[in-house]
């Protein structure tokens, strides 16, 4: 079993019993805590993606006995009946394995999908993002780690990703401002946790890329932020639009839906594709996250930094995450 803050989840194929020393590469120790990913159970799943993306590994799915699912997921029950919806899959992370009749054949060979839809926002929440974003955004602080920040009162929103993939560009562009953040052609230039204040409504954390510094590294500063902090609403996975998902990518969506913390993907760089390039890779890519995930929010957000297009459905998403949708 893998405890994970309040959560235990089990893996099936004898993950379980083995010690952590022995599980697959990606794991690393913050504090007392240590955090493994069962990488070696990983299956390739085949899949039309272009070439040049890898596609993301396909995880056993889990049966989560006794989860309790995080507020933040958007799968969770409660996330769902929130949204008026009916939750797909309400047994899922509630009842103990043990209660559950054996699926039947047919269940079995459903695989749980999410679907992904177009984020249009309305024009009324989208003035409001405008203004929240551009009206006083101001840099709050450089922090070592979360307990650091100054700043205690506002929700937070994180951006995380490899080292170079448009991170602090892309906060530029939510704030409107060309050197709110500063950015670099050299990969690792973001070292801290960098803090930023939207009209004192809500906070943008700027995250080191990892890739650059040592996984161990980058695990250190940033895990306990993912699973301690009542203030972290949503993390945004920033993915290269051209690069599509690598190995590390891969791992920390896989620690992240083993924490049960919701987060979404947003896409960077979209004006090096062209239009028809760019629908057929983020269709693969929701593809790919609806078999594969758990916690990922169902709406990948392209975005161009440098062209400022998807800018204001990606403003609106993190207001959706803070719940802000008023003055
Ligand atoms: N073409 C294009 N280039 C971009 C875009 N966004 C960022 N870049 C370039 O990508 C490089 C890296 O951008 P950053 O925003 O510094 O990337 P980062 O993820 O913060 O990098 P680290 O802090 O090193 O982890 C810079 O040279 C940017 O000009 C975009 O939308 N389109
Ligand atoms: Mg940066």
């Amino acid at each position: 079993m893998w405890f994970v803050g309040r959560a235990v989840v089990t893996f099936r194929g004898g993950f379980a019993s083995r010690p952590l020393c022995e599980l697959g590469k990606s794991q690393f120790h913050s504090g007392k805590t240590s955090y493994a990913l069962n990488s070696a159970n990983q299956r390739i799943i085949k899949s039309n993606i272009k070439p040049d993306l890898k596609p993301i590994k396909s995880k056993t799915r889990r049966e989560t006995p006794g989860k309790s699912y995080s507020s933040r997921n958007p799968h969770s029950p409660a996330s769902t009946a929130r949204k008026g919806g009916i939750p797909k899959d309400t047994n899922r992370g509630t009842q103990p394995a043990n209660d559950m009749a054996p699926p039947s054949k047919k269940q079995k060979a459903e695989p749980i999908r999410v679907e992904f839809t177009e984020a249009k926002p309305g024009k009324k929440l989208a003035d409001l993002s405008t203004a929240i974003f551009t009206k006083n955004p101001y840099f709050v602080q450089s922090a070592p780690r979360y307990t650091d920040f100054k700043i205690k009162t506002l929700p937070e929103v994180a951006f995380v990703g490899r080292s170079n993939v448009g991170k602090s560009s892309v906060i530029n562009a939510l704030a409107n401002r060309n050197r709110l953040v500063k950015t670099s052609k050299s990969p690792g230039h973001t070292k801290l946790l960098n803090t930023f204040s939207m009209a004192d409504r809500l906070m943008l954390v700027d995250m080191p890329g990892y890739g650059f510094r040592s996984w161990d590294e980058w695990g250190t500063m940033s895990m306990d932020y993912f699973r301690e902090s009542t203030r972290l609403r949503r993390i945004f996975v920033l993915i290269e639009a051209t690069h599509g998902f690598k190995d590390k990518d891969q791992d920390l969506m896989s620690l992240l839906d083993g924490m049960g913390v919701s987060y979404q993907v947003v896409l960077t760089k979209t004006d090096k594709l062209s239009k028809t390039a760019l629908t057929q890779i983020r269709s693969d890519i929701e593809a790919e996250l609806s078999q594969n995930t758990i916690s990922c929010f169902p709406q990948v957000l392209p975005v161009s930094a440098s062209k400022k297009l998807g800018v204001v459905e990606l403003r609106c998403a993190i207001l959706d995450a803070c719940r802000i949708n008023s003055q």
